[in-house]
């Protein structure tokens, strides 16, 4: 495929329901809208401040290769696949990513991250915390283990990204505690 990345480049590949590497909606593909290309400085992303700041904060000095190209089209919304070896900086890549589109003046829940341990999931959520310090992010992780009655309270309150593993986080959706209509 001549507009897919592996491994090798730690890409990403942004792509729609109608075709791998389309535009949303339209025939452009999404390289020619630069939204591919690699971007070598957390402040040449065009993030919103407060995120910014929870970067640097967080210690992220500059982004890896997997972040450099994934980044922009997460925070663009567009579908986005991305591959990278263990520990290349995935997870700060969809965190940074989904940070940024995040509508703060709307508690309820705008991101759900879905994780297949309860470990990586709590581990997550503390990154969404991490990079979102200053952002006033409400975030949790809705994991398996945990007593049902909290996570449906905490849900009620309002959360704007849940980090969760599929049973639990299915459980929330289907009793009504975490709605998925935004
Ligand atoms: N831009 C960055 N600058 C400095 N450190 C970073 C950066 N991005 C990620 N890290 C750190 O590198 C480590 C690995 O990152 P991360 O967990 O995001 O990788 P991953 O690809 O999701 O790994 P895995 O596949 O194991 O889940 C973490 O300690 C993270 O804090």
């Amino acid at each position: 495929m001549d507009n897919d990345y592996n491994d090798e480049n730690a890409g990403s590949l942004p792509h729609n329901r109608d075709g791998v590497g389309q535009a949303a909606g339209g025939t452009e593909p999404v390289e020619k809208q630069g939204l591919t290309e690699a971007i070598e400085d957390f402040s040449e992303m065009g993030l919103r401040d407060d995120l910014l700041r929870g970067i640097y904060a967080y210690g992220f000095e500059r982004p890896t290769p997997i972040q450099q190209r994934a980044i922009k089209p997460l925070c663009a919304v567009r579908d986005t696949l991305a591959q990278a070896q263990s520990g290349q900086g995935k997870t700060g890549a969809f965190t940074i990513g989904t940070l940024h589109t995040l509508d703060l003046n709307e508690r309820d829940c705008q991101v759900i991250i879905l994780s297949n341990t309860r470990e990586l999931a709590k581990q997550t959520a503390e990154v969404v915390s991490g990079l979102g310090q200053y952002m006033n992010v409400s975030s949790m992780a809705c994991i398996g283990g945990q007593a049902m009655r909290e996570s449906m309270e905490a849900l009620r309150r309002g959360v704007q990204v849940v980090v969760g593993t599929p049973g639990r986080v299915l459980h929330m959706i289907t009793n009504g505690a975490l709605r998925t209509g935004r």
